[in-house]
């Protein structure tokens, strides 16, 4: 349950004054989601998403996060405005927390996505490329090489309490990524969360992109490979579903193909991707964060999808 802040009527009707917003008519937390609280605002004119940063966010890094999505949607992609007050300003205080009222997008995340599904995805990603190459702003991934580095050798073999042999198996993988990393790939403002949960549908039609505060800027096929560990496999499963994850590939690539590098690195990149994942979820597996709403997510999946893309570069 995200909702880890309440806000009482009367603060939030205050803060809707600031805003062209027209009068509050209904205020409902958001069940889904684990880092911010979030709530479905409707008032007089339109419905809005309503996020309060909790202490997973960097609030210095905020203006990037925002400034992105309003780039992104500007050029028309389904990334919702973050919406501005009258004085302009979009990044606000309430009720002791730093907030953003944000563009409500019809749509629902699927649970388990199509193939049809996983290629629309896959286009709106390449799309998000596209026009986030015109962001030039660069934040450096927090996520990538070095953190999974530290975050193996932090874990240790609390890794082995998870699954025994794990933390071996992830020491081996990083020798191999450490050596051989792709760093003259393509690169460009990239999403490096696109799950599932993080993309609205209506049928087969992507309407929303959401939950931008990974982004950064990385290769362009290693935010592939995050889709694809996070699409092409079922729930807890090791084998990748075929029709899946080729639908990945030529929903992306009918709008941005990739180069016979970028290709060729897919095996190393999806080790990456699965390690990301594996590590934070550990991490939170391992110490569950005091804040006793925040979800644990299985890790072992990734594991296996790890397992899966050495097998491929083997
Ligand atoms: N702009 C939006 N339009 C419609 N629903 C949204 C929007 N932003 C978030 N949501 C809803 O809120 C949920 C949680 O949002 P998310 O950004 O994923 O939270 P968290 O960062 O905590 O994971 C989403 O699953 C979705 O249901
Ligand atoms: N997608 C990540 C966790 C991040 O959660 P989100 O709700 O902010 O996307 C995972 O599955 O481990």
């Amino acid at each position: 349950m995200a909702v880890y802040t309440e806000v009482p009527a009367e603060a939030l009707e205050q803060f809707l004054a600031r805003y062209e917003s027209g009068a509050l008519l209904s205020a409902k937390g958001i069940a889904e989601g684990v880092s911010n609280s979030n709530f479905l605002i409707e008032t007089e004119t339109a419905r809005y998403i309503l996020t309060l940063y909790e202490k997973r966010i960097d609030l210095g890094e905020l203006p990037w996060f925002i400034a992105l999505m309003e780039h992104l949607a500007d050029a028309g992609l389904p990334v919702p405005h973050p919406i501005r007050d009258r004085e302009g300003a979009a990044i606000q205080q309430l009720v002791g927390k730093t907030a953003c009222l944000i563009q409500y997008l019809p749509g629902v995340s699927v649970s388990v996505p199509t193939a049809a599904q996983a290629r629309a995805a896959g286009a709106a990603l390449a799309r998000l490329h596209l026009a986030g190459a015109s962001y030039t702003a660069e934040r450096p991934n927090a996520l990538g090489l070095s953190h999974w580095q530290a975050s193996a050798a932090e874990l240790g073999a609390g890794l082995d309490s998870i699954e025994p042999g794990l933390a071996a198996f992830v020491a081996e993988r990083l020798e191999t990524l450490a050596a051989h990393w792709p760093r003259n790939l393509p690169r460009g403002t990239v999403h490096a969360d696109l799950f599932p949960d993080n993309v609205l549908m209506l049928g087969e039609t992507v309407t929303g992109l959401i939950d931008f505060y990974f982004a950064c800027t990385d290769l362009y096929a290693y935010d592939l490979a995050v889709l694809h560990a996070a699409w092409a496999f079922p729930k807890d499963g090791c084998a990748p579903l075929m029709d899946h994850a080729r639908a990945i590939f030529e929903g992306y690539e009918s709008v941005r193909p990739l180069s016979a590098a970028e290709r060729a690195a897919f095996p190393l990149l999806g080790q990456g991707a699965s390690l990301r994942f594996l590590l934070t979820r550990a991490q939170d597996w391992l110490a569950p964060p005091s804040d006793a709403l925040v979800q644990r997510k299985d890790p072992l999946p990734f594991a296996r999808r790890l397992a899966h893309y050495a097998r491929l570069d083997g």
